[in-house]
Protein backbone atom coordinates (compact mmCIF):
# COMPACT_ATOMS: atom_id res chain seq x y z
CA UNK A 1 0.00 0.00 0.00
CA UNK A 2 1.40 3.46 -0.85
CA UNK A 3 2.13 6.54 1.38
CA UNK A 4 -1.61 7.38 2.85
CA UNK A 5 -2.79 11.01 3.71
CA UNK A 6 -4.77 10.89 7.59
CA UNK A 7 -7.69 12.20 6.32
CA UNK A 8 -9.98 8.41 6.48
CA UNK A 9 -7.83 7.38 9.81
CA UNK A 10 -8.85 10.47 11.45
CA UNK A 11 -12.74 9.82 10.33
CA UNK A 12 -12.54 6.64 11.79
CA UNK A 13 -10.20 7.31 14.56
CA UNK A 14 -13.36 10.06 15.53
CA UNK A 15 -16.07 7.77 15.46
CA UNK A 16 -14.50 5.05 17.21
CA UNK A 17 -12.72 7.41 20.06
CA UNK A 18 -9.62 6.14 20.05
CA UNK A 19 -6.44 8.21 18.37
CA UNK A 20 -3.49 7.50 15.73
CA UNK A 21 0.11 7.47 17.30
CA UNK A 22 2.65 9.95 15.79
CA UNK A 23 5.63 9.45 16.36
CA UNK A 24 8.84 10.79 15.77
CA UNK A 25 11.39 9.52 13.48
CA UNK A 26 15.37 10.33 12.88
CA UNK A 27 16.72 7.23 12.15
CA UNK A 28 16.70 3.57 10.61
CA UNK A 29 16.07 1.97 13.97
CA UNK A 30 13.40 4.21 15.22
CA UNK A 31 11.86 3.74 12.17
CA UNK A 32 12.06 -0.39 12.30
CA UNK A 33 11.03 0.10 15.76
CA UNK A 34 7.54 2.07 15.64
CA UNK A 35 6.19 0.45 12.16
CA UNK A 36 7.53 -3.16 13.80
CA UNK A 37 4.85 -2.50 16.91
CA UNK A 38 2.39 -1.10 14.31
CA UNK A 39 2.60 -4.21 12.66
CA UNK A 40 1.99 -6.34 15.58
CA UNK A 41 -0.93 -4.32 16.30
CA UNK A 42 -2.34 -4.10 12.93
CA UNK A 43 -2.49 -0.22 13.92
CA UNK A 44 -2.28 2.13 10.89
CA UNK A 45 0.71 4.91 11.77
CA UNK A 46 2.01 8.28 11.80
CA UNK A 47 5.60 8.75 11.11
CA UNK A 48 6.79 12.78 11.58
CA UNK A 49 9.54 14.31 10.80
CA UNK A 50 10.71 17.99 12.04
CA UNK A 51 12.85 19.78 10.77
CA UNK A 52 15.69 18.71 13.19
CA UNK A 53 15.13 15.39 11.95
CA UNK A 54 15.65 16.16 8.40
CA UNK A 55 18.73 18.49 9.33
CA UNK A 56 19.91 15.66 11.15
CA UNK A 57 19.35 12.40 8.62
CA UNK A 58 19.41 14.07 5.72
CA UNK A 59 15.65 14.43 3.93
CA UNK A 60 16.49 12.05 1.47
CA UNK A 61 17.93 9.68 3.87
CA UNK A 62 14.81 9.50 6.16
CA UNK A 63 12.36 9.86 3.22
CA UNK A 64 13.75 6.46 1.69
CA UNK A 65 13.82 5.01 5.42
CA UNK A 66 9.93 5.72 5.55
CA UNK A 67 9.49 4.35 1.70
CA UNK A 68 11.22 0.91 2.59
CA UNK A 69 9.08 1.09 5.61
CA UNK A 70 5.65 1.40 3.07
CA UNK A 71 7.52 -1.00 0.85
CA UNK A 72 8.48 -3.79 3.98
CA UNK A 73 4.27 -3.17 5.48
CA UNK A 74 1.03 -3.53 4.27
CA UNK A 75 0.46 -0.85 6.75
CA UNK A 76 -1.46 2.45 5.96
CA UNK A 77 1.44 4.79 6.93
CA UNK A 78 1.06 8.59 6.91
CA UNK A 79 4.65 10.46 6.10
CA UNK A 80 3.73 13.98 8.30
CA UNK A 81 5.84 17.15 8.78
CA UNK A 82 5.95 18.00 12.27
CA UNK A 83 6.26 21.91 13.17
CA UNK A 84 6.75 22.80 10.01
CA UNK A 85 7.34 26.43 10.87
CA UNK A 86 6.87 28.63 7.37
CA UNK A 87 5.83 28.20 3.72
CA UNK A 88 9.30 27.21 2.26
CA UNK A 89 9.55 23.89 4.41
CA UNK A 90 5.84 23.05 4.23
CA UNK A 91 6.35 23.22 0.08
CA UNK A 92 9.41 21.31 0.23
CA UNK A 93 7.77 18.22 1.79
CA UNK A 94 4.53 18.55 -0.33
CA UNK A 95 6.71 18.81 -3.20
CA UNK A 96 8.74 15.57 -1.39
CA UNK A 97 6.25 13.32 -1.22
CA UNK A 98 4.99 13.85 2.21
CA UNK A 99 1.22 13.07 2.66
CA UNK A 100 0.07 15.48 5.33
CA UNK A 101 1.89 18.47 6.49
CA UNK A 102 1.89 20.84 9.57
CA UNK A 103 2.24 24.42 9.50
CA UNK A 104 3.19 26.02 12.94
CA UNK A 105 1.91 29.36 12.95
CA UNK A 106 1.48 29.46 17.14
CA UNK A 107 3.86 32.05 17.85
CA UNK A 108 2.34 34.46 15.44
CA UNK A 109 -1.00 36.95 16.00
CA UNK A 110 -4.12 35.02 15.13
CA UNK A 111 -4.43 37.23 11.67
CA UNK A 112 -0.81 36.48 10.45
CA UNK A 113 -1.62 32.80 11.95
CA UNK A 114 -4.58 32.46 9.75
CA UNK A 115 -2.97 33.88 7.00
CA UNK A 116 0.13 31.57 6.61
CA UNK A 117 -2.11 28.53 6.77
CA UNK A 118 -4.40 29.30 4.73
CA UNK A 119 -1.27 29.89 2.44
CA UNK A 120 -0.33 26.17 2.89
CA UNK A 121 -3.77 24.75 2.67
CA UNK A 122 -3.96 26.27 -0.98
CA UNK A 123 -1.00 24.81 -2.26
CA UNK A 124 -1.01 21.63 -0.07
CA UNK A 125 -5.01 20.79 -1.25
CA UNK A 126 -4.25 21.33 -4.45
CA UNK A 127 -1.60 18.19 -4.55
CA UNK A 128 -3.54 16.02 -2.68
CA UNK A 129 -1.66 16.65 0.79
CA UNK A 130 -3.42 17.56 3.93
CA UNK A 131 -2.81 20.04 6.59
CA UNK A 132 -2.15 20.23 10.23
CA UNK A 133 -2.30 24.20 11.79
CA UNK A 134 -1.23 24.90 15.42
CA UNK A 135 -3.77 27.66 17.74
CA UNK A 136 -2.42 28.21 21.12
CA UNK A 137 0.68 28.09 22.55
CA UNK A 138 2.40 25.21 24.33
CA UNK A 139 5.49 25.53 26.57
CA UNK A 140 8.56 23.63 26.20
CA UNK A 141 11.27 22.86 23.95
CA UNK A 142 10.27 22.58 20.17
CA UNK A 143 13.98 22.49 18.31
CA UNK A 144 15.99 25.09 19.40
CA UNK A 145 13.32 26.99 20.51
CA UNK A 146 11.65 27.39 24.20
CA UNK A 147 8.45 28.45 25.21
CA UNK A 148 8.51 29.76 29.01
CA UNK A 149 5.68 28.86 30.99
CA UNK A 150 4.19 31.83 31.32
CA UNK A 151 4.22 32.63 27.25
CA UNK A 152 1.86 29.29 26.98
CA UNK A 153 -1.75 29.53 26.19
CA UNK A 154 -4.42 27.55 26.00
CA UNK A 155 -6.62 27.62 22.96
CA UNK A 156 -9.70 29.62 22.54
CA UNK A 157 -12.60 27.67 21.49
CA UNK A 158 -14.56 30.40 19.86
CA UNK A 159 -11.05 31.06 18.20
CA UNK A 160 -10.56 27.66 16.92
CA UNK A 161 -13.92 27.65 15.84
CA UNK A 162 -13.01 30.70 13.38
CA UNK A 163 -9.43 29.06 12.20
CA UNK A 164 -10.89 26.18 10.92
CA UNK A 165 -13.65 27.97 9.06
CA UNK A 166 -10.86 30.76 7.44
CA UNK A 167 -8.09 28.49 7.04
CA UNK A 168 -10.35 25.10 5.58
CA UNK A 169 -7.67 23.03 7.79
CA UNK A 170 -7.45 19.42 8.06
CA UNK A 171 -6.89 19.06 12.00
CA UNK A 172 -5.82 21.76 14.66
CA UNK A 173 -3.19 21.29 17.28
CA UNK A 174 -4.47 22.53 20.66
CA UNK A 175 -3.24 23.73 23.82
CA UNK A 176 -4.96 22.29 26.59
CA UNK A 177 -1.79 22.02 29.13
CA UNK A 178 0.37 19.83 27.70
CA UNK A 179 4.36 20.86 26.92
CA UNK A 180 7.28 19.05 24.49
CA UNK A 181 9.79 17.60 26.13
CA UNK A 182 10.55 15.12 29.43
CA UNK A 183 8.94 17.36 32.58
CA UNK A 184 6.00 19.01 32.16
CA UNK A 185 4.63 19.14 35.13
CA UNK A 186 6.10 20.39 38.25
CA UNK A 187 3.39 19.19 40.63
CA UNK A 188 0.47 17.24 40.17
CA UNK A 189 -0.52 17.05 36.13
CA UNK A 190 -3.26 18.59 34.98
CA UNK A 191 -5.38 19.04 31.80
CA UNK A 192 -7.64 21.57 30.74
CA UNK A 193 -10.41 19.33 29.23
CA UNK A 194 -13.22 22.02 29.74
CA UNK A 195 -11.54 23.63 27.10
CA UNK A 196 -10.92 20.47 24.97
CA UNK A 197 -14.81 19.43 25.48
CA UNK A 198 -16.02 23.16 24.25
CA UNK A 199 -13.59 22.62 21.20
CA UNK A 200 -15.35 19.22 20.53
CA UNK A 201 -18.93 21.13 21.20
CA UNK A 202 -18.26 24.18 18.62
CA UNK A 203 -16.13 21.44 15.87
CA UNK A 204 -18.11 18.46 15.92
CA UNK A 205 -16.35 15.86 13.88
CA UNK A 206 -13.22 17.70 13.33
CA UNK A 207 -10.15 15.74 14.13
CA UNK A 208 -7.77 17.65 17.07
CA UNK A 209 -4.09 16.69 17.76
CA UNK A 210 -2.23 16.83 20.73
CA UNK A 211 1.79 17.65 20.86
CA UNK A 212 3.71 17.06 23.61
CA UNK A 213 1.75 13.72 24.80
CA UNK A 214 4.53 11.47 26.26
CA UNK A 215 3.49 9.24 29.18
CA UNK A 216 7.15 9.61 30.00
CA UNK A 217 7.47 6.31 31.61
CA UNK A 218 8.99 6.37 35.13
CA UNK A 219 11.01 2.96 34.17
CA UNK A 220 12.71 4.92 31.40
CA UNK A 221 13.46 7.63 34.02
CA UNK A 222 14.71 5.26 36.58
CA UNK A 223 16.57 3.07 34.44
CA UNK A 224 18.26 6.21 32.86
CA UNK A 225 19.21 8.11 36.21
CA UNK A 226 20.50 4.63 37.36
CA UNK A 227 22.72 3.74 34.42
CA UNK A 228 24.51 7.00 34.60
CA UNK A 229 21.89 9.36 33.16
CA UNK A 230 20.84 12.56 34.76
CA UNK A 231 16.58 13.19 33.97
CA UNK A 232 15.82 14.10 38.07
CA UNK A 233 12.00 14.40 38.54
CA UNK A 234 11.04 13.76 34.32
CA UNK A 235 7.51 13.76 34.83
CA UNK A 236 4.75 13.26 31.29
CA UNK A 237 1.28 13.07 30.52
CA UNK A 238 -0.57 10.43 32.36
CA UNK A 239 -1.62 7.53 30.62
CA UNK A 240 -5.33 8.18 31.92
CA UNK A 241 -5.59 11.36 30.28
CA UNK A 242 -4.62 10.50 26.93
CA UNK A 243 -7.11 7.61 27.23
CA UNK A 244 -9.76 10.67 28.10
CA UNK A 245 -8.34 13.10 25.39
CA UNK A 246 -9.06 10.29 22.76
CA UNK A 247 -12.76 10.09 24.10
CA UNK A 248 -13.24 14.31 23.13
CA UNK A 249 -12.22 14.45 19.24
CA UNK A 250 -8.10 14.28 19.65
CA UNK A 251 -7.66 11.24 16.86
CA UNK A 252 -3.53 12.71 16.75
CA UNK A 253 -1.59 12.12 19.65
CA UNK A 254 2.48 13.09 19.23
CA UNK A 255 4.50 11.25 21.05
CA UNK A 256 8.74 11.77 20.91
CA UNK A 257 10.04 12.13 24.07
CA UNK A 258 9.18 8.70 24.87
CA UNK A 259 10.70 7.19 22.09
CA UNK A 260 14.10 9.15 23.10
CA UNK A 261 13.60 7.97 26.77
CA UNK A 262 12.94 4.12 25.77
CA UNK A 263 16.09 4.15 23.34
CA UNK A 264 19.04 5.99 26.13
CA UNK A 265 17.94 4.14 28.62
CA UNK A 266 18.12 0.77 26.95
CA UNK A 267 21.58 1.82 25.53
CA UNK A 268 22.46 3.62 28.77
CA UNK A 269 21.88 0.08 30.51
CA UNK A 270 24.18 -2.02 27.59
CA UNK A 271 26.70 -0.10 28.21
CA UNK A 272 26.94 -0.44 31.65
CA UNK A 273 26.07 -4.09 31.73
CA UNK A 274 28.44 -5.44 28.71
CA UNK A 275 31.65 -2.65 28.72
CA UNK A 276 33.55 -5.10 26.29
CA UNK A 277 30.60 -4.74 23.46
CA UNK A 278 31.50 -2.16 21.02
CA UNK A 279 29.63 -2.79 18.13
CA UNK A 280 26.73 -0.84 17.09
CA UNK A 281 24.24 -3.12 16.10
CA UNK A 282 23.94 -4.58 19.64
CA UNK A 283 23.00 -1.78 21.41
CA UNK A 284 21.00 0.02 18.56
CA UNK A 285 19.07 -3.33 18.43
CA UNK A 286 18.20 -3.11 21.89
CA UNK A 287 17.14 0.39 21.52
CA UNK A 288 15.09 -0.82 18.57
CA UNK A 289 13.54 -3.46 20.42
CA UNK A 290 12.60 -0.98 23.52
CA UNK A 291 11.07 1.27 21.00
CA UNK A 292 9.23 -1.38 19.64
CA UNK A 293 7.49 -2.45 22.94
CA UNK A 294 6.88 0.98 23.67
CA UNK A 295 5.15 2.13 21.08
CA UNK A 296 2.80 -1.63 21.09
CA UNK A 297 1.77 -1.19 24.73
CA UNK A 298 0.93 2.63 23.94
CA UNK A 299 -0.79 1.61 21.01
CA UNK A 300 -2.93 -1.41 22.33
CA UNK A 301 -3.25 -0.11 26.12
CA UNK A 302 -3.60 4.27 25.33
CA UNK A 303 -4.35 4.92 21.85
CA UNK A 304 -7.00 1.97 21.44
CA UNK A 305 -5.58 2.05 17.60
CA UNK A 306 -4.66 -2.00 17.62
CA UNK A 307 -7.09 -4.07 14.39
CA UNK A 308 -8.34 -1.13 12.78
CA UNK A 309 -6.80 -0.98 9.44
CA UNK A 310 -8.91 0.38 7.07
O1 LIG B 1 4.60 17.00 20.21
C1 LIG B 1 5.56 16.32 19.92
C2 LIG B 1 6.11 16.34 18.56
O2 LIG B 1 5.50 17.32 17.77
C3 LIG B 1 6.25 15.41 20.89
O3 LIG B 1 5.87 15.64 22.22
P1 LIG B 1 6.67 14.93 23.43
O4 LIG B 1 7.87 15.77 23.72
O5 LIG B 1 5.73 14.91 24.58
O6 LIG B 1 7.03 13.55 22.99
O1 LIG C 1 7.87 18.86 18.88
C1 LIG C 1 9.04 18.60 18.72
C2 LIG C 1 9.52 17.21 18.48
O2 LIG C 1 9.77 16.57 19.70
C3 LIG C 1 10.70 17.22 17.57
O3 LIG C 1 11.87 17.56 18.24
P1 LIG C 1 13.17 18.07 17.40
O4 LIG C 1 12.78 19.38 16.82
O5 LIG C 1 14.26 18.13 18.42
O6 LIG C 1 13.41 17.02 16.35
ZN1 LIG D 1 4.11 24.50 18.22
ZN1 LIG E 1 4.86 19.05 18.83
Amino acid sequence: MPLVTSKEMFQKAYEGKYAIGAFNVNNMEIIQGIVGAAQLEKSPVILQVSAGARKYANPIYLRKLVEAAVEDTDLPIVLHLDHGENFEICKACVDDGFTSVMIDGSHLPFEENIALTKKVVDYAHGRGVVVEAELGRLAGIEDAVRVEEKDAAFTDPDQAVEFVERTGVDSLAIAIGTSHGAFKFKGEPRLNFEILEKITELLPNFPLVLHGASSVPQEFVELTNQYGGKVPGAQGVPEEMLRKAAKFGVCKINIDTDLRLAMTASIRKAFVESPEVFDPRKYLGLGREAIQNMVQHKIRDVLGSSNTLL
